[in-house]
């Protein structure tokens, strides 16, 4: 994909909340090289403060902040990358600072220009001396594969292109700020450790103590944090992030996003997602031999995702050999006309065989309603979930007995921990050392409060906010869900309402339908009796 390099309209201003679409034009122009310029230490603006330029065509720059927006007086240097044998050579390797990245890449002719936000990557001044640097690495929430790849680049990278000698390694999550002894990372301690899986630094859920965890960065003189984890963890990165502004500090803190559901909003994906659907592969394989050998053989095979079943999606689309994909986003129901159960026992006449690929947060309500069990959280305040796979082999064992004409066979495979414990493969170990090198020229520069990731296949600065006001999830009115449907011909299971209830993906422009397209949602003939859209049960 093509850098989306903006002349930004003469010149952007910063405001302080966002404006409603239509009143983007509105915005006067400024320069958003230093904006806004606040006064240092104590009365530093808070960071919860939205630096937004807005320019020409409807564009909106939502730009992350800097050090000098409330250190004016820091001092900038010559990048040492530009006398760095390796990088040297290399034509226009500093990115333009008016570089942006376009938030949605297809636009109507007429349409805004829309969000956009600052390219990642070195900048020609740096904010930090070598010896000056004082970095910090942690890492939070559940693992996921590419964890020490990123760690490892981190700490090479810091090394190798900025010659920085001090790297803490902070152990165990938020809580080992400040209830464990950090350990240094140097290149050589770190070299291997991307072949391993999980985190050679421990994780955590929980014990985000945001006044001891800048005390602790105070206390050591740490002026870079980088932080490894998913949407809580970016919460909690915001939070440290405006707690080092209030205090004035020289600190850059950023966010590396992580998380195996690709629940992160704003990014493209986030890294061991590759990793995690190419090692469900083995699972589903596993789940449809012993299907296909038995008589009237059931596969079941739970994959991860909390609340976003893209591991679900994308593993089913790979393996093609998946008769039914459940995910959270689209509800289904067991019994009736339409019904899971129907589309079992229909498959099984037809294949003798099938497989279910079950996202974990999928049929939760169902569950729930049939067993009674009341809503527990674990340390970081996410619901801890119930055993979909577990309840779904159940319920289907439980129907086909009452058929004893009907024999089957059902295996249930939980591969889940086994596939976010792997190491990263080849293409997230690419990208995790992409998002290991915009992280850190980012800080060097002094960006600070931002999460570095891809946004249509180019590295971005993004505000914490964007990327933790709402979670990334399927969107089951977009064609990419339609493809599974269509490859696993299974029911869609949906009423008009869930239909008419499900969100749009905001990136496509909505086309008015012409007369007579999706007669099914038109249509009532094609529903059950219970008002369910029948697609595939057909
Ligand atoms: N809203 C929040 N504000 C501050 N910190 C949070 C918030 N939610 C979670 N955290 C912290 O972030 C860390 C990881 O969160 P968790 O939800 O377990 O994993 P993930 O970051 O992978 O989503 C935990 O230490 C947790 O206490
Ligand atoms: O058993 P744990 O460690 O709490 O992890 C379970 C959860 O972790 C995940 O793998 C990832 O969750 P996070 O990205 O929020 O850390 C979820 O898919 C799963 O529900
Ligand atoms: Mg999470």
């Amino acid at each position: 994909m093509e850098t989306v390099t903006v002349v930004v309209a003469p010149a952007p201003v910063a405001v302080t909340q966002q404006p409603p679409q239509h009143k983007l034009a509105e915005l006067k122009p400024s320069s958003f090289a230093g904006v806004p310029k606040s006064s240092p230490a104590t009365k530093a603006k808070p960071a919860k403060t939205k630096k937004l330029a807005g320019g020409c065509g409807g564009y909106v720059l939502e730009d992350v902040p800097h050090l000098t927006d409330y250190l004016p007086e820091l001092k900038s240097y010559p990048n040492p990358l530009q006398d760095h044998p390796a990088y040297s050579v290399v034509k226009q390797y500093f990115v333009n600072p008016d570089d942006t990245v376009a938030k949605k890449i297809v636009v109507h002719k007429s349409g805004a220009r829309g969000t956009h936000f600052r390219r990642a990557g070195p900048r020609q001044r740096v904010y930090f001396q070598p010896d000056e640097v004082t970095a910090a690495i942690v890492t939070c929430g559940g693992l996921c594969p590419g964890l020490n790849t990123v760690i490892r680049e981190l700490v090479c990278g810091l090394h190798d292109m900025y010659g920085v000698a001090t790297v803490y390694g902070i152990e165990g999550g938020y809580k080992g700020f400040y209830a464990r002894n950090t350990v240094e990372l140097t290149p050589r301690s770190v070299n291997d450790i991307h072949k391993r899986g999980g985190t050679v630094l421990g994780t955590s859920r929980g014990g985000q103590d945001t006044a001891k965890i800048v005390d602790s960065i105070q206390d050591r003189g740490v002026n870079q944090v980088y932080i490894i984890g998913g949407d809580g963890t970016q919460k909690g990165a915001a939070s440290i992030h405006e707690e080092v502004q209030r205090r004035g500090l020289k600190c850059a803190v950023v966010g590396v996003p992580k998380t195996i559901d690709n629940d992160i909003a704003v990014i493209d994906k986030s890294f061991g997602f590759d990793t995690a659907v190419e090692e469900a592969q083995r699972a589903i394989n596993a789940a449809h031999v012993e299907a296909e050998s038995a008589e009237n053989g059931v596969g079941v095979v739970k994959l991860m995702g909390r609340n976003s079943g893209f591991i679900a999606m994308y593993a089913t689309l790979a393996s093609r050999d998946v008769d039914c994909c459940l995910i959270p986003e689209s509800p289904f129901y067991l019994d009736g006309r339409g019904g899971l159960l129907e589309f079992v026992e229909k498959r099984l006449r037809d294949n003798g065989h099938m497989v279910i690929v079950v996202a974990e947060g999928a049929g939760q309500d169902l569950i729930a309603k049939s067993m009674n069990f009341a809503d527990t959280h674990d340390a970081s305040g996410n619901k801890v979930l119930l055993d979909v796979g577990l309840w779904l082999s159940h319920k289907i064992k439980e129907h086909f007995k009452k058929k004893p004409s009907f024999p089957i066979t059902l295996k249930y495979i939980d591969p889940t921990y086994m596939i976010r414990a792997v190491p990263s493969n080849a293409s997230d170990n690419v990208y995790c050392t992409l998002l290991a090198h915009s992280a850190l020229h980012g800080a060097m520069a002094g960006y600070t409060g931002f999460t570095v990731a891809p946004v249509n296949g180019r590295h971005a600065y993004i505000p914490f906010y964007r990327i933790t006001e709402k979670q990334n999830k399927v969107v089951i009115t977009d064609r990419m869900w339609a493809r599974v449907l269509c490859s696993t011909n299974q029911p869609c299971f949906l009423t008009h309402q869930d239909v008419e209830g499900a969100g749009l993906d905001e990136e496509e422009p909505q086309m008015p339908l012409v007369e007579g397209e999706n007669a099914l949602v038109r249509n009532p003939s094609m529903c059950n009796g219970n008002g369910h859209l029948c697609s595939g049960a057909a």
